[in-house]
């Protein structure tokens, strides 16, 4: 098996080269993300975990002629332990999705331990690992992967992220639709964490301020009951994947472009905030430089309207009962 040290001798094509893990590889996310990861030529290890299916998605995946060795592995035969050693970057969306009618809060009681002990085997086995949380309740599952690997003596806040990259896709979509623009073009800071009210666009900071306030009202809400769109849609069978997957392969592309040390990488994500745990709302999305180390730089979220001001304010409050759930789970369920 190549080690570190003969992965990267033996690459020539990548700029670096990386482990990544996918743990729920095998579902409606896993599937399409692990395939997107097959094709970041940053990837030269890739190694798909699940319950069930993984090694299967791994040997269909393994076939696109990319620079990466794909392997899958269930529970058996440590198969946890082999996907995560050494791992560089993990990406977890493990758990269940919502089905019309549910909060993405509903999901608590059966993915917050799925997170908990995913968290705990990371910080066993890969510590050093950056890990990019998917599974919902986000605003939650965070928290719970935080106090996991505190607990270990392996909790680094700046590898630690909650991906709340769809909220940036979808406001950029969105928007475009309103003003009839290029979505490529379309740059909008989503803060906040990533649930109804929590999920906060800042369209002031955009060219399109001077929106009329019904427009602009009625995209907000869209942007931050974007999600309820799909689950309905979807009637049942499971909320956002495919649009998941592309956010989940950028955003975790971007943490192996910092991790590679490229200039300039900047991603909005729900991470521990130094200037927002002063205020108690310890882990808040806003832009961040990403670097070798993981969050290189906190940016702060900028001039907002009084509008914005005001979401902030709620989104604070949601936030505060949301980490405290996910801190107190695992004070009361931790060994
Ligand atoms: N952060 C976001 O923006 C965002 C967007 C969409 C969905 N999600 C969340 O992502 C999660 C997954 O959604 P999905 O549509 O892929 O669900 P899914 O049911 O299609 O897939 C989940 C996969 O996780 C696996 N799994 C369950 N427990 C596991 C464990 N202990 N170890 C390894 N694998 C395990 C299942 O076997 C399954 O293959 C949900 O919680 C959903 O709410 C988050
Ligand atoms: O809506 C959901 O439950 C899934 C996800 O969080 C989303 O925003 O699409």
């Amino acid at each position: 098996m190549f080690n570190r040290v003969a992965r990267r001798a033996f690459s020539s094509t990548a700029a670096s080269n990386y482990k990544v893990a996918v743990l729920g590889a095998a579902g409606g996310i896993g599937q399409p993300l692990s395939l997107l990861m097959k094709l970041n030529n940053k990837v030269t290890d890739l190694a798909l975990y699940d319950l069930r299916g993984a090694p299967g998605v791994a040997a269909d995946v393994s076939h696109v002629p990319t620079n990466s060795t794909v392997k899958g592995y269930g529970p058996e035969e440590e198969g946890l332990k082999q996907a995560l050693s050494g791992a560089d970057v993990v990406i977890i969306p493990a758990g269940v999705p919502r089905k019309p009618g549910m909060s993405r809060d509903d999901l608590f009681n059966t993915n917050a331990s799925i997170v908990r002990d995913l968290a705990s085997a990371a910080g066993d086995y890969c510590p050093k690992a950056a890990l990019c949380i998917i599974s919902n309740p986000v605003n939650s599952t965070v928290p719970i992967v935080a106090e996991t690997l505190a607990k270990k003596g392996a909790y680094d806040p700046k590898k630690l992220f909650g991906v709340t990259t769809l909220d940036i896709l979808r406001a950029s979509r969105f928007i475009s639709e309103v003003a009839n623009t290029n979505p490529t073009q379309e740059k909008v800071s989503v803060v906040g964490g990533h649930s109804g009210v929590t999920i906060v666009p800042l369209i002031s900071q955009t060219t399109h301020k001077g929106l009329p306030k019904d427009k602009l009202d009625a995209l907000i809400n869209r942007i931050q009951f974007g999600g309820d769109e799909v689950v309905k849609a979807k009637n049942g069978a499971g909320s956002a994947t495919l649009s998941m997957a592309q956010a989940g392969a950028r955003f975790a592309g971007s943490v192996l472009n910092g991790l590679a040390g490229e200039a300039d990488v900047v991603e909005n994500s729900y991470v521990e905030n130094p200037v927002f745990a002063k205020e108690g709302v310890k882990f808040f999305s806003t832009p961040i430089t990403l670097g070798p180390e993981g969050v290189k730089e906190y940016h702060a979220i900028g001039e907002t309207s009084d509008l914005e001001d005001q979401l902030i304010a709620t989104a604070k409050e949601t936030l505060k009962k949301n980490i405290e759930k996910g801190v107190n789970f695992v004070e009361q369920t931790s060994k």
